[in-house]
């Protein structure tokens, strides 16, 4: 986006990894997202540029994103929750070799609060005598599938550092490139701790209020509220507001949960054990509304689906993208595997290696092999609903909407049932074609 908003700024993306850069630089880029490879198309080449020429690059740059892998850390002190700053940090130290002049250095990747401390004491350890290094804190608000609109029309820019002269002088500097596309009154000064904290806020705020309606749905089911009826009430209170009130089979991606668990990690390191189960509780309330949706397709299909033929519609985390780290899809895939069902997947984005990749369990031997033959991934939405007792709607794609549903009825085996885990389909059309149909938040009465 600033390659194309600023055309006399040439912008560098380097990565350590060679095949991501090559698909940079070829006609299938290695991320799907609206809007992107127009963009990229248009710029590359000119001021855009892609390399693992990572030294050169820094070297050149007045300004530096590190925009680098935050991932929960697997093993060690905070494995399960605290952020791995292996990545931010070795970056940083490749920043402070190789330097001739001096930087700003702008953090952009989601990292625990007061880890831009952490960057500034390697980088004035470690670097040339006379260079100066000015950190600032610019995290990413972004969400995938919207990546484009959202960076065209933030929100808000967040640009945290600190107040003394020089660090104010590194967020003028940082202003004035979002200020080529960004309205002044976006762009939002703060210290730098409060933005670093502020981007795990977000997300937790975000990933509640779906944890939110999704403990709400479990009570509709049993009342017979409709959870969707709820939610629109409860947003047009304008101190609630509409967004993010979609009750799901649970919410994925690669930042919600990581980033909830950094920010219970910090409470714990903080010694606020009381703040940390608060927010572990969103995280808790997901994983229980997965399992809620996958237990209610056993139990409507009469306790069991060991060799039944399940339909899985959508893998990918959201509608929009093809990523599909977290996504509820796999958890609920997982779940249908141990019960012995055979399930047929179809997502018009997420290629079958990925789907693959994502059912098959680490370290069980020869899983890769059982999985393939537990699980077919398919081509279009009427192969995987062809012969099918079941049909699962996990990810929100706009094309299940204009799906021939009574070709697909007659196509499947009967009693044919549809779940429709994110409340997309018109249920009460689809009775009437003959399905059997359960929708999150609307009550159990297929
Ligand atoms: N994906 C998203 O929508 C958003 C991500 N973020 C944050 O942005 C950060 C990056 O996220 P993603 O792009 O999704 O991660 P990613 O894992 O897709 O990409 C990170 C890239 O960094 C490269 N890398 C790692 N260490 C390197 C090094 N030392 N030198 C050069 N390259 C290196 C890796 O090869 C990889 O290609 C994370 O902190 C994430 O929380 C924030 C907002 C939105
Ligand atoms: O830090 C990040 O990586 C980003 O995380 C999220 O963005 P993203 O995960 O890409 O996508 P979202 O639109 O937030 O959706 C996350 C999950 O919540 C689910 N969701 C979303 C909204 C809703 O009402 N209900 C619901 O179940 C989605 O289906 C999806 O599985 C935030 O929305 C971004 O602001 C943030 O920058």
């Amino acid at each position: 986006m600033i390659a194309h908003k600023c055309p006399h700024i040439q912008v560098t993306i380097v990565d350590m990894n060679q095949e991501r850069i090559d698909a940079w630089n070829s006609e299938t880029l290695p991320i799907y997202e609206p809007g992107l490879e127009e963009v990229v198309k248009a710029c590359r080449g000119k001021n855009l540029f892609f390399s693992t020429d990572i030294d050169k690059a820094i070297v050149e740059a007045d300004l530096i994103f590190v925009s680098v892998n935050t991932p929960t850390k697997k093993s060690g002190v905070g494995a399960g929750y605290a952020a791995d700053l292996f990545y931010v940090e070795s970056c940083t130290r490749r920043i402070a070799s190789v330097a001739t002049s001096s930087k700003i250095v702008v953090e952009k990747s989601t990292v625990p609060c007061r880890t831009a401390q952490s960057m500034r004491t390697i980088l004035e350890a470690n670097s040339r005598p006379g260079l100066r290094f000015d950190i600032l804190s610019n995290p990413e608000f972004l969400a995938e599938g919207t990546a484009m609109s959202d960076l065209d029309k933030p929100d808000r820019v967040l640009i945290g550092s600190l107040s003394t002269p020089e660090g104010r002088a590194a967020q003028q500097s940082l202003i004035e490139v979002y200020s080529n596309w960004v309205p002044k009154e976006k762009v939002i000064g703060t210290g730098l701790w409060s933005s670093e904290l502020t981007k795990l806020a977000a997300n937790a705020i975000l990933a509640q209020r779906i944890s939110s309606i999704n403990a709400l749905s479990a009570i509709c089911e049993v009342t017979g509220a409709d959870v969707d009826e709820v939610a629109y009430a409860c947003g047009l209170d304008s101190r609630i507001g509409p967004k993010f009130l979609k009750s799901s089979v649970g919410f994925g991606g690669s930042c919600f949960q990581k980033d909830i668990l950094n920010l219970v990690y910090l409470s714990e390191s903080l010694h606020l054990p009381e703040v940390a189960d608060y927010w572990r509780q969103v995280i808790t309330m997901n994983e229980y509304q997965k399992r809620r949706f996958a237990q209610t397709v056993v139990s409507s299909m009469f306790n069991t689906i060991t060799n039944k033929k399940l339909a899985v519609l959508g893998f990918a985390f959201k509608k929009d993208t093809g990523d599909t780290r977290e996504t509820p899809s796999a958890t609920v895939c997982r779940f249908f595997r141990q019960e012995n069902a055979k399930v047929s997947i179809y997502d018009p984005k997420v290629p079958e290696k990925q789907i693959f990749l994502d059912l098959t369990e680490p370290g069980v031997q020869d899983d890769s092999a059982v999985v393939k033959k537990q699980v077919t991934v398919c081509k279009s939405a009427m192969e995987a609903c062809t012969g099918a007792e079941g049909i699962c709607i996990l990810t929100e794609w706009d094309e299940f909407k204009q799906l021939d549903w009574p070709a697909i009825y007659e196509s499947m085996a009967k009693p044919a049932m549809v779940f429709d885990g994110r409340g997309i389909l018109e249920a009460d059309k689809l009775r009437e074609i003959g399905f059997k149909v359960f929708s999150i938040g609307k009550g159990v009465n297929l």
